[in-house]
Formats: C-alpha cells, structure tokens, sequence
C-alpha cells in the first residue's frame, strides 16, 4: 500500500484568476491506494457523505484512468469539498503522487500536474491546474498550460471556512464574459506585485497585489457578509484578503504575529451575519508527501 498526504490549497489569489496558487500547510487529504483490477473507492471524514465514490465522478478516478493505474483508494477527507480549499484538487494530486509510485510510472511531479488536472474537469467542468499545481510541488505556483513557475516561501495566512457551501461549477457560471482594458491593466499590474511580493517573501506586497476588480466582484454575492469580513481582517493586520479559489473560504495574508487576531475577527464577523465558520492559521507550505510505501 502506498500513503501520499496532499495540501488544501488556495487558488486566484484575486489577481492571479486561473494561474495563481498556494500550498497551505494544514489542511490536507491523505490518500491510500492498492493494487486492483479495477478501480474502486471509499471516502470517509469531513464531509464524505458529498462526495461520490463511483470512479467515473469521483477525481482519483479519472487519475487512476489517466495513468492506466487501477487500485483501490481509500481518501481521508481532511479538506472540506466545496470549500475554496482545493478539497477536490487535494484527493486529486494526493492519488496523483501515489499511483505513480504504486505503479512506477516514473512521471516527475511537474508531469502529474496535468494527470490531477484531469480530476478538477470531472467536478468543474475545466481542467485548471492551479489549484493541483501547488498541491503537488508546494509554495506559490504560477500554471499555464505552457509551464508552471514555482516559488518556495512561508508567508503567514489565515483561512477563514464559513458553513456555506459555493461549488467551483455554480461560481465559474457567474464570470463575466467581457470586461475593459482599465481593469486588465489593474490586474496585470497587481499580478506582477504580488509575484513580486512572493518572491521576497514580503505579506505588504503580497497583500497589495491581491486585489482584483473582475472575477472577485461578481463572486462575492455568493459568501454572506464577504464585504465585511473582509474590511474587518484588513483593520485588524491583513494585509490583504480575497476570496480562496471559488469560495466560500476566505483568504487573508497578514505577518505571523497578527493572525491570531485576524482569524478571530474573521469568525466574529462572519458570526455577524448568522454564519459560523472556522478559521486555519496556517502558512504557504510544502506540496503532497509520500508518507509510506
Ligand atoms: N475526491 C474528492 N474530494 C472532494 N470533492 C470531490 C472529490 N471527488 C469529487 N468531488 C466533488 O467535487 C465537488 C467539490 O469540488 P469543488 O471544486 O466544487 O470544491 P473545492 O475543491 O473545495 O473548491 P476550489 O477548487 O474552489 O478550491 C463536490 O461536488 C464533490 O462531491
Ligand atoms: N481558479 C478556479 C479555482 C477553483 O477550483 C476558480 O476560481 O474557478
């Protein structure tokens, strides 16, 4: 039997829509898998009752298909599904690094990244990498489908999870399909600041380019009392707070001696208008872990 443990992880970043990822340290999912001769699945913690085990619509199934590797895999919910947390993309990568050590297929980790994309189409539709992406290799990664840039750092971030649930097919329906050169040029540039700020490790520069006039706005009418939860992180020490992935989860960067304080508010605020949610004061982290073979 081979274990492989993979991260939540945090997509967007509000200006990085379908490129920007991160590997949060905690949460995460972990994946057993076995020989078979066909694949088969059981999932169990948080939130399994949600999730399908039939291979054909669960995400390890169409990993398992991708690499002609057919096991039985066992998936350890660590990370909500529908949360913003890349709960589907964390099962994904997790299965991703385990069959191909089950089945010494030899694949580098850059090349499972396509081979987990491939679950994130069976729940959303698309085939995005940037949440499996920094599942598999860790840090912040920038994917296109030509490459995947990675960059290593430990910025502190606090993750808020209201008990709301978006899924990542009901918010890629509200995208707006055109937008102006005004807001692409706004993007462009919070986007190079906020590589910028990953680089040097630095959360102000971080916080600064997560701004985002296009996708953000739309989506978050779909997470009760965003608008708040957010202002209050950002008077607190966030520096700077956006929708994680699809949502609802929120995410806010801040110094390491402020999360503490942010998480709380954040729960607070959510609390405010009738939600409760739990806050993971956590850091950018290392990507899916062999644990045993
Ligand atoms: N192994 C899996 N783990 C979690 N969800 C899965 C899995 N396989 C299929 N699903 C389905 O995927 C959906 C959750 O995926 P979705 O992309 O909507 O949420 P998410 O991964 O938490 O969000 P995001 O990609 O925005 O971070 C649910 O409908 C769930 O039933
Ligand atoms: N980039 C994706 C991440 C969610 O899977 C989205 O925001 O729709």
């Amino acid at each position: 039997m081979v274990t492989v443990r993979a991260p939540a992880t945090s997509a967007n970043l509000g200006s990085g829509f379908d490129v920007f990822g991160v590997a949060l340290n905690r949460p995460a999912d972990v994946v057993h898998v076995e020989k078979a001769d066909e694949t088969t699945i059981d999932v169990r913690g948080v939130g399994n009752q949600y999730i399908p085990e039939d291979p054909e619509k669960n995400t390890v199934g169409a990993v398992a298909r991708a690499l002609d590797a057919p096991a039985h895999i066992e998936i350890d919910k660590g990370v909500r599904p529908a949360s913003g947390l890349g709960s589907s993309a964390a099962s994904a990568a997790a299965a991703a690094v385990a069959l191909n050590e089950l089945y010494d297929r030899e694949r580098s980790n850059e090349g499972l990244v396509p081979i987990a994309a491939k679950g994130e189409a069976v729940v959303s539709g698309t085939a995005h990498t940037d949440n499996v992406a920094p599942a598999i290799l860790g840090g912040f990664t920038i994917a296109t489908d030509q490459e995947i840039t990675q960059i290593e750092t430990d910025i502190s971030v606090v993750v808020c999870l209201p008990e709301v649930v978006v899924s990542t097919r009901e918010a890629r329906g509200v995208l707006p399909e055109r937008t102006t050169i005004d807001k692409v040029v706004d993007t462009v540039g919070k986007a190079a600041t906020l590589t910028a700020g990953m680089g040097r490790g630095d959360p102000e520069l971080v916080g600064q380019g997560m701004h985002d006039t296009i996708i953000t706005p739309v989506r978050s009418d779909l997470i009760p009392g965003y608008e708040s939860v957010r202002e209050t992180a950002l008077e607190h020490g966030a520096t700077g707070v956006t929708i994680s992935g699809a949502g609802p989860a929120i995410i806010a960067v801040c110094h390491e001696q402020n999360q503490r304080a942010v998480a709380n508010v954040m729960i607070d605020s959510f609390a405010d208008h009738g939600v409760e949610s739990r806050a993971y004061q956590t850091e950018i982290g290392g990507g899916a872990q062999l644990c045993s073979h």
